[in-house]
């Protein structure tokens, strides 16, 4: 499979503050691809150099095979983006703003067969104002595809969404995903990662700490166990990678049942924050 995105040891630093510090990435053609940090991470700074729209300070990037900081008209139009939102267009209708962005386009998608896809057919005619957040950020990724793009970046989409939306947003963005684009969505939430995206790359503090596919990351960030026990009157705690090693070594030593053992794995959450807490 070809790539869509490739990354070496970018760094941005605005003034003195380093804020990414030496990233690596790939993204392949057709994947959805999250990138996954706490608030301040990088991540906005990350897709803004992709997008062109802000210069890096150094390392490498392509981006559908053009360097961003060089990208011109024809190399734009291949993108879709979505802002974290348009608040400026409320007095057009939904159907109107998107046949007015079609038509900066070559190849404009038909408004009509979008709005159907996007589960907005009813608002057609309704003014952008009167949307609801979930109806309007279906719209903004309206207008982000209305081009046909080969790659669309998603800026934290689903922010304020209910499940119910979260939900329906998920399945659009799979949709379009299974018709050949690629995605680039960055988020906070770990369990949006975990259900939508092929790979996840988790950023922290400007650095990626863990890149891979849910199963992989799961590995990755599911590193360690607490293994606890009584010995002299005290309970022991072990943080352990390996802990059925550790209770048989225990058992072992006991040379019998160990008391009070206990195993505990921590969620996936537990330990996202908790690898997101060290690298911070
Ligand atoms: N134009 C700027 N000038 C100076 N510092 C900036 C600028 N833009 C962002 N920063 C800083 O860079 C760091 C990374 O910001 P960025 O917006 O990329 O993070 P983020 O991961 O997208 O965060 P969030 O989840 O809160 O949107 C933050 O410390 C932020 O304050």
């Amino acid at each position: 499979m070809s790539t869509a995105v490739s990354v070496r040891r970018l760094r941005m630093a605005y003034g003195t503050a380093e804020v990414l510090r030496g990233v690596d990435l790939d993204i392949r053609r057709g994947e959805i691809f999250t990138l996954l940090g706490p608030n301040g991470a990088g991540k906005t700074t990350t897709i803004e150099i992709l997008e062109g729209f802000r210069n890096r300070s150094a390392g490498e990037v392509s981006v559908l095979g053009a360097d961003p900081a060089r990208g011109g008209d024809a190399w734009r139009a291949r993108l879709g983006i979505v802002l974290q939102s348009w608040r400026d267009h409320g007095r057009w209708g939904v159907r109107e703003l998107l046949a007015h962005v079609g038509e900066f386009y070559d190849r404009p998608r038909d408004p009509d067969e979008l709005l159907a896809a996007l589960g907005l057919a009813e608002q057609a005619a309704q003014r952008v104002s009167r949307l609801s957040g979930g109806q309007r950020r279906r719209l903004d990724v309206g207008l982000g595809i209305m081009g046909r793009p080969e790659l669309l970046f998603l800026d934290e989409p689903t922010t304020g969404f209910d499940p119910e939306a979260r939900r329906e947003f998920h399945l659009l963005v799979e949709r379009l995903a299974a018709d050949g684009m690629t995605v680039l969505l960055t988020t906070h939430d770990l369990a949006e990662a975990e259900k939508l995206a092929h790979r996840t790359a988790i950023l922290v503090r400007g650095e990626i700490v863990a890149c891979g596919s849910p199963a992989e990351l799961a590995d990755a960030v599911r590193a360690e166990s607490q293994v606890r026990w009584l010995e002299d009157g005290r309970e022991r705690v072990l943080t352990t990678a390996d802990p059925s090693r550790a209770a048989w070594e225990l058992h072992e030593r006991f040379g019998g049942p160990v008391p009070g053992l206990q195993v505990r794995r921590p969620s996936l959450e537990e330990n996202y924050l908790s690898l997101v807490g060290r690298a911070a």
